[in-house]
């Protein structure tokens, strides 16, 4: 596991797990709609390019690179748009894909941004939520794990743009953000 970290929280089977239930949620809801999967870079690309994969259904995808963390471990509260998405997505059935949600500023600010360009639909997918770290509502329709209030790496999350190659979810050892 290396010294950087501190426990494994979900490892490669679960995720593996994890990700085919949210898909046959996905599949079953959205039969005989055309869906557009956004990803909300760098964090989501794990997360689409399994999702994605599991999925029985053709879907498109698109990407938008938003931040609001900085190199820390504490939301700035500022969101900031990195890459917006390639194409208009009025009149279309939109799927956020997200790695996690935190505080739930970064997603209520992208969905009310999402929601001004008038998609047909348009609905959430993340893989983690921290319950007891949320600041805002949010309804979020597909949820893979609702884990502690610590600070997680790997599969796609960083911490300083390291760890996101990890193929599993562990907490960081406090050394490291100390
Ligand atoms: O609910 P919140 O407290 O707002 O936190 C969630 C956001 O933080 C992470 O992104 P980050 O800004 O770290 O960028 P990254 O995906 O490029 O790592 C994550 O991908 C979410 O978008
Ligand atoms: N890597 C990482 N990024 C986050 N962004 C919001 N919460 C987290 C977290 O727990 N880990």
């Amino acid at each position: 596991m290396g010294p950087d970290l501190e426990r494994v929280l979900l490892g490669q089977s679960e995720l593996a797990e994890g990700i085919a239930r949210l898909a046959a949620e996905i599949d079953a809801d959205y039969n005989g709609r055309e869906l557009l999967l956004v990803g909300v870079l760098k964090g989501a690309v794990m997360v689409m390019a399994d999702l994605s994969r599991a999925l029985h259904r053709p879907a498109t995808m698109d990407w938008m690179a938003i931040s609001s963390y900085g190199a820390g471990t504490k939301s700035s509260g500022v969101v900031r748009i990195l890459k917006d998405l390639d194409a208009d997505i009025a009149g279309q059935h939109v799927l956020v894909v997200e790695d996690i949600i935190d505080s739930g500023l970064t997603l209520s600010w992208l969905l009310s941004n999402l929601r001004s360009r008038n998609p047909a639909s348009l609905e959430v997918c993340t893989l983690l939520r921290k319950p007891d770290a949320a600041k805002v509502e949010i309804d979020v329709k597909y949820v893979g794990f609702d884990i502690p209030n610590e600070f997680v790496v790997g599969y796609g999350l960083d911490f300083a743009e390291r760890f996101r190659n990890l193929p599993f979810i562990g907490t960081l050892a406090p050394h490291v953000y100390s």
